[in-house]
Order: C-alpha cells, then structure tokens, then sequence
C-alpha cells in the first residue's frame, strides 16, 4: 500500500465513527444537534475519586480537527467513500459547543466529565480521541494523586518514560502525574513542552564505565554541582555509602551532595543504615531517594516501617497505570434533535441498574456545607435548573433512592465551564502550575473517608428529581417500545 503522511488527527477515530457518519449523511441528519456524555462508571484503582486531566489536549484537538488532502486520499483510494460524502469530510470542522469539568477537578464515578453538543456527524467523529486522552491522562493524574496522598509531603518525581506505552504517554503521562501532585520529571522534553521541573541523578551505567565507584563519583562530582549518588551498584552499605562520603568530603565546597538514592535491596533497612553514615559524616542535610518499582502500597509500607527515605522516583507502576491500565470512561448519546427542531432525550438501557444511561442535557454541582466547607456530594441536573434556588435539596442515591439525605445550608458550585461555544474556543488553559494547586487545594472539600486509600467511603453523586423522573419516564417508554416489538415480531412470525 502507498504510504500517506501522517499530518492530521482527523483518522485517529474508529472506522465505525466514520460509517455512522456517512449513514447520518445520506440520511440528511448529519447536522441535527446531539448531545453526548463523557463518564466513568468505576473510580480507578479502588480509590475514592479520581483527577480530571486532559482537557488541554482534547483543546488542541478540536481546534486543529480537519481532514487533511492525504486524508481525504487514503479515505478515497484505500477505503473507498463517494466523492459527495468526502467533499463533506474535507469542509468539516468542529462547530459545537463543549463543557468540561476543568483540568485538576476531582471526579467521581457516573457524573459527566464533558458535555459535548454537536451536529451529530461531528459529535460521533469526535468520540474515540476524547476518550483515548481523557481515559488516560485521568487514570495518570488520579494514580499521582494517590502516591501524593500515601507520601505525605515527600518530593515524588516522575521516572517512567522508559516503561511508558510509547512516547506520547510519557509525555502526557507526565503532565497528568505533576497535576496530580508529583513535583518533578526525569524526562527533559516534558520539562521543555510544560515548564515541569527536571531532576535526574545517575545510572548503574556510569559506575560501570569506570569500574570503580570511587572514579565514577569522583568524575561526576567534577562535572556537576548538585550530586546524587546512585550508591547501589555494588554493595550499598559496604561500599556505596561509604565512597559517596569520601568523594563528598574530598570535594567540600566544590558540591552540594544533595543525596544518594537506593534503587536495590531491602529499602526500609538500607535507608536507615545510610542515614546513620551520612550523619555520623555531618551529612545531616544530604537526602535518600529511592526507586525501585515503587507504588503507593509499596511507599505506605516503607513508610509504616520507619524508612528515612526523603525523596521518591516512581517509574513503571505510575506511568503504565499497572495496576489498572484502562479507566473505562464512555462517551453516550443523552439527547438529539427530532425533525420538529426540538430535543428528545435518549437512553440505554442496561440489565445492570448502574450502567442505565442518564438521559437529558445535564449540568454537575458540587453541593458544599457552608458550616463544614465540606462536600456534601455532586448534584446532576437538567439544563435549565438552577440547585442554589432550592431551599433544601434532596440528594438521594439514584440506584439505591432509599439513601437519601436533606442538606439546606449549602453553595451550588457548578463543575462544568464552557469550553467551545458554537465552535470558538473561549477558554483560556491556566498555568500548569494554578492546575496542579487547584487540584491539591480541591481535596480540602472531601472527608477524610473519601480520601483514605484502602475501602474509601462512597462518594455520593445523586440525580435531581427532575433528572430521575425524566429518567424513569424514559426507562418506562424503552420498556413499553420493546414490548410492542415483542408483539410485531410474534405476529411476523406466526403469519
Ligand atoms: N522494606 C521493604 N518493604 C517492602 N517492599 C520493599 C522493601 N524494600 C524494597 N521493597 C520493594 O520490593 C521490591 C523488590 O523487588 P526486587 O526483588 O525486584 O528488587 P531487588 O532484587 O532488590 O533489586 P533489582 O532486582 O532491581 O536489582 C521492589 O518493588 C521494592 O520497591
Ligand atoms: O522502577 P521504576 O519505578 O520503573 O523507576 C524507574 C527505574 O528506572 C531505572 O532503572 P533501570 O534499571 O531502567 O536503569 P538503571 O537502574 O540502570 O538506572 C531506575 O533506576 C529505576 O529503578
Ligand atoms: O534520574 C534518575 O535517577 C532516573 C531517571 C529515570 C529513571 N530512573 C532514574
């Protein structure tokens, strides 16, 4: 097959988007207004929320989303779509209006990450990308989110590029794990693109060229102020340690001997051990990082037993989400014009209560006590109601209605922003920086039961009546239409 240059996202879609697309064409329905949700319907890796990330790219994504010529070629020559529907393909562009929660928001299972309202031949296209970064960059972000919890103030850098599914999830992984909460990368082009601090100390390698580790710190120590000894090459305590000292006490001045980092062994024992030497030398200030396929079971462990790690490389198990790699997030049809002009919501029904679609265009609202400044949950809602004119809301659960609770006191705090409107993008991106604080600053909101690591309590994220009913009632015609299909088909059959 002739090779086409890869100079466009347009493709980076299911084929089937582009099938459904076509059918919508030859229809005449491709520009009816649809409405779709994104969500999840399990917070990742048994934790009790998760950290939205993502938006940045999906920004750029829908900003640059046009079928290039060798699209377009390789859509004519190699799948073979009618001239008619690819002039369509080549004058698309994304006209629609987004609303996301913001890069850094806390999320919770079954409330819409993003509303996407599009002619629907756009909306379909757009589907797979929104999910391939969302489902990522959130898993990324929510397991750094989870390690920051566990280190409690430690330093976590981000050592994975090596590990990581590829290029771009290192680099995107990386700038979900520092909004999540890791305060620094090994990987330079991550530095560059989004301003991350780098930091880096040596390998094994760099001992092994010299042969003696002795030599080896002695030449980097020449080369470098700031010093990191990876002390573990040979054998830690007998030789490792012990030579950092010396070349740091030969040296004085000349370096600031930061650290060592441990990256074998028995990490509780060792790090104590070497805290001692480097005491006993007057290297008080000198810090331990260690690595070694660290996980937040792992760091909680070493911490329970007394480890004197200060600083922590977290590689494979961060980057790779190893042991959850998917998230799961859908992206589900809610609402879409009828032929009158006007909207008619949409399920799916499922025989799992909880995987039932929420039907209807929806906003999210963060309930906060104003006496606790606590969340009490998240409020769904149908476009157009407003919760903070409620005297007292009902939250109750929307699977389980008999968990219901009545909160008065409360501020309303709409999750969503407006992202593209009518195809303009009149968002601003903040600063890696405010997003990275802004997700730190949000997890004050939460109980400290929706935070704790193993078997969080259940964050409530509850339908307004107005929600449920619309659902029910929605549910209830699904369930006459399928009966009525039941009838025509048995008549069909005994004819
Ligand atoms: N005191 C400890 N308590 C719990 N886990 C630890 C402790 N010390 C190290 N670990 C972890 O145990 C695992 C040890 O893995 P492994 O046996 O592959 O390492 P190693 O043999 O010490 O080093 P390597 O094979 O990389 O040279 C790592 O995930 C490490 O982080
Ligand atoms: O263990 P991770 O969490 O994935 O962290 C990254 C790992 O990458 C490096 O090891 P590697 O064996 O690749 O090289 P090095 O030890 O020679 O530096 C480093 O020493 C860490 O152990
Ligand atoms: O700088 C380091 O110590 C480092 C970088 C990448 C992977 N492991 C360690």
């Amino acid at each position: 097959m002739k090779r086409y240059q890869d100079d466009s996202f347009a493709l980076h879609t299911d084929l089937y988007q582009i099938n459904m697309m076509e059918t919508y064409f030859r229809d005449g329905i491709h520009k009816r207004k649809a409405v779709f949700d994104v969500y999840f319907r399990r917070n990742p890796f048994g934790n009790g929320y998760a950290i939205f990330a993502g938006l940045e790219r999906v920004i750029t994504y829908i900003k640059e989303l046009r079928f290039s010529e060798s699209d377009i070629d390789y859509l004519r020559n190699e799948v073979g779509y009618d001239e008619d529907f690819l002039t369509f393909l080549k004058e698309l562009r994304f006209t629609g209006t987004i609303r996301s929660m913001k890069e850094g928001e806390l999320v919770f299972e079954n409330e819409p990450l993003m509303r996407i309202e599009a002619p629907l031949a756009e909306a379909q296209l757009i589907e797979t990308a929104i999910l391939n970064i969302v489902n990522y960059q959130t898993l990324i972000a929510t397991k750094a989110s989870r390690l920051k919890v566990v280190a409690d103030g430690d330093p976590l850098f981000e050592f994975g590029t090596r590990r990581a599914q590829e290029t771009e999830a290192a680099i995107w992984g990386t700038r979900a794990a520092f909004i999540g909460g890791f305060q620094a990368t090994s990987n330079v082009r991550a530095g560059k693109l989004f301003g991350i601090p780098v930091v880096g100390t040596h390998a094994h390698a760099l001992v092994q060229t010299y042969r003696d580790e002795y030599v080896a710190f002695k030449k980097y120590a020449e080369s470098h102020y700031d010093c990191t000894f990876l002390v573990d090459t040979y054998d830690t305590l007998r030789s490792g340690v012990p030579t950092a000292i010396k070349v740091a006490k030969e040296m004085g001045d000349k370096i600031n001997f930061k650290a060592i980092r441990l990256d074998s062994g028995d990490l509780a024992y060792l790090s104590k051990k070497a805290r001692i030497m480097l005491d006993e030398a007057g290297f008080t200030n000198t810090m331990i990082t260690a690595s070694n396929d660290l996980d937040e079971a792992t760091i909680l462990n070493l911490k329970a037993q007394g480890a004197k790690i200060d600083m922590w490389g977290v590689g494979t198990k961060l980057i790779t989400a190893y042991d959850q790699p998917a998230l799961g997030a859908v992206y589900k049809l809610v609402s879409i014009e009828g032929k009158n002009g006007e909207m008619a919501d949409r399920i799916k029904i499922s025989g799992n209560p909880e995987k039932v679609t929420t039907p209807g265009m929806k906003n999210v609202y963060r309930i906060i006590n104003r006496e606790t400044k606590k969340s009490e949950g998240d409020y769904i809602t149908l476009e157009g109601e407003n919760p903070q004119e409620e005297k007292t809301l009902t939250m109750f659960h929307p699977v389980h209605t008999f968990i219901c609770k009545e909160v008065t006191d409360f501020d309303a705090v709409p999750l969503h922003e407006t992202i593209f409107d009518n195809g303009e993008l009149i968002y601003e991106t903040p600063e890696l920086t405010d997003i990275q604080k802004f997700s730190n600053d949000n997890l004050s909101v939460l109980w400290d039961e929706y935070k704790r690591f193993l078997n969080p309590e259940k964050y409530p994220v509850d339908l307004s009546p107005k929600c449920w009913e619309n659902k029910r009632v929605l549910i209830q015609e699904v369930q006459d239409q399928v009966r009525r299909n039941r009838e025509l088909i048995k008549n069909w059959k005994s004819e």
